[in-house]
């Protein structure tokens, strides 16, 4: 297997990519950002990618819900969740005292603007691509010492603490750094279309991308409703903007259930026909393992027992050519 993820080493991407079973023997390519990690995938220079999409603190990671929502399909086909802790590391002789302009992710910043307005009011953010590429911006490249502020533009970094496990000679400048201890970022790894369902397990999660059909009061409704009837919990709904133009947006969803569930499949039928341009993510176990609670109605055994009492019914009242709607028209009212 090739996989790539956000790199470089050190990221807490990373850290997602190492948990999955063979990933540590196998070729990892890390890239600059989300969508080029997608962009590998879809050219087939690898099998898979991981990506960040949602942090419990921060929310959707905007350029994954994106980058999946348009562009040639892919699939999720597992997740993985990543305790998120950081620290603020420097340059070796660098004091907390002589930091000025600190870089890290933007979504890393977000959890630890707390802590800086504290500790470090006033201190400039400088955006890296990655909270490990800002770390190592700051070690010396050549023989030669720079001051790192003079060369990076900052001189402090938050990361993750493997990326002072693999540098040591970074200086720790402060540890636990997080404005939420118990912060979780949720991963997914994405493939090809053809990718193999994932198995059934009963602790699922489907990910779909609705677009928006019909600018219209009673639109969301309508798309909630096909959850809300077949017993189809939402774990996560995001609006975002199609960027075709103002007031455009899709939502992206995860349902809890998988697409072999009988109530999910007859939801997505529903949601087919109100939003035809749905997009199926993929259906895969969730990391958590927590098996959905579903109603003794809404279960597979009294979709089959429903759908074989309508197939009787309809056996013994055949339809006849003139109660068929004409070939194109909706049919009868
Ligand atoms: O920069 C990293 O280390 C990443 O893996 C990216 C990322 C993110 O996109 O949210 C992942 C987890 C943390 O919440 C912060 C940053």
């Amino acid at each position: 297997m090739r996989y790539a993820y956000l790199g470089p080493a050190g990221t807490f991407t990373e850290a997602a990519l190492l948990s999955v079973e063979g990933a540590r023997g196998a070729e990892r390519r890390p890239v600059s950002s989300v969508p080029v990690a997608l962009a590998a995938v879809r050219a087939g220079e690898v099998d898979a990618a991981m990506v960040p999409i949602e942090n419990s603190v921060e929310g959707g990671v905007t350029a994954t819900l994106d980058a999946v929502a348009t562009g040639s399909e892919l699939r999720i086909v597992r997740e993985a969740l990543v305790p998120i802790s950081f620290v603020l590391v420097a340059a070796p002789g660098t004091t907390l005292a002589d930091v000025r302009r600190v870089s890290t992710h933007s979504h890393a910043w977000a959890q630890v603007r707390g802590w800086m307005d504290d500790r470090l009011p006033g201190v400039d953010y400088v955006p890296a691509s990655s909270t490990a590429a800002a770390a190592l911006a700051l070690l010396p490249g050549g023989t030669e010492r720079e001051e790192p502020a003079s060369r990076t533009g900052f001189d402090a970094a938050v990361c993750s603490p493997v990326v002072v496990e693999q540098h040591p000679e970074l200086e720790v400048l402060a540890a636990d750094i997080g404005d939420n201890r118990a912060a979780v970022t949720r991963f997914v790894l994405v493939a090809r279309p053809e990718a193999p369902l994932p198995p059934r397990t009963g602790a699922d999660r489907t990910t779909l991308v609705i677009p928006l059909w019909e600018d219209r009061a009673g639109a969301l409704m309508e798309i909630l409703e096909q959850f809300a009837t077949r017993g189809v919990n939402l774990s996560r709904i995001e609006s975002r903007p199609t960027g075709n133009f103002l007031g455009e947006y899709f939502f992206s969803v995860d349902v809890d259930g998988h697409i072999l569930d009988a109530r999910v499949a007859d939801a997505l039928e529903g949601l087919r026909r109100v939003c035809p341009s749905t997009r199926f993510l993929g259906s895969y176990p969730r990391a958590d393992h927590k098996v959905a609670t579903v109603a003794r109605h809404h279960s597979d055994g009294a979709f089959r027992e429903a759908e074989a009492w309508v197939a009787a019914l309809q056996g013994h009242h055949r339809p006849t050519p003139e109660s068929l709607p004409a070939p194109g028209s909706a049919g009868p009212a």
